[in-house]
């Protein structure tokens, strides 16, 4: 299991080995030692998995508000997305810069979204699923996004407005400009 860290401090990028052999391959996709070792005093409560049909189906920036806020470890276990986690924390130097990565059942790649980010995705193929641990349970009432179409994010998405699958709460989240301090 490789973890590299991201041009975003505290984001990193987890590759499980594969061991392969005439079956196929088995992989260790998560481990709470080595986790734990990289990402520090970490645990997770719940875990989601989301389907999505169609090629250029976008999902967020969404996160919960304190004290509900959510750490992810994000994975797509069937066809191809680009994740994408804007860092929202007002105290970091990187503030309002994202981070987007491939995620995809071929590479097996994870992403380690800590709280403090937005997170969303875009299917790249049809028939997409992510899989994800978080660090605390939904609440309704803690949930807030931002738009992915935020030009001030510069987020090259693969896929525009006008052709996006996207959900009713999505297209009307706030700007960053008119998002406020959610994070210290
Ligand atoms: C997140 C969540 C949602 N729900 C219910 C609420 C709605 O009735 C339904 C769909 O929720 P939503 O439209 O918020 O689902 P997504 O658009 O996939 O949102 C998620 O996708 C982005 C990329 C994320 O990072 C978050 O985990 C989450 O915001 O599931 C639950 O019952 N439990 C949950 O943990």
């Amino acid at each position: 299991m490789q973890f590299e860290r991201s041009d975003i401090p505290d984001l990193l990028l987890i590759t499980p080995k594969r061991i392969g052999d005439d079956r196929g391959w088995f992989s260790e996709t998560f481990r709470e030692d080595r986790f734990r070792a990289e990402a520090g005093d970490v645990s997770f409560v719940q875990h989601n998995q989301s389907y999505s049909r169609a090629m250029g189906t976008v999902r967020g920036l969404h996160f919960q508000l304190a004290p509900k806020a959510q750490g992810k470890l994000v994975r797509c276990p069937r066809g191809r997305i680009l994740d994408v986690a804007v860092d929202l924390r007002s105290s970091s130097p990187t503030y309002g810069r994202h981070h987007a990565v491939e995620l995809s059942a071929e590479n097996g790649r994870q992403l380690w979204i800590p709280p403090g980010f937005a997170h969303g995705f875009c299917t790249l193929v049809e028939d997409c699923e992510i899989a994800y641990l978080v660090t605390d349970y939904y609440s309704h009432e803690h949930d807030r996004g931002l738009n992915w179409r935020d030009p001030d994010l510069q987020i090259d998405w693969p896929v525009d407005e006008a052709d996006a699958v996207t959900s009713p709460k999505d297209r009307q989240l706030p700007m960053l400009r008119d998002l406020g301090r959610v994070f210290d």
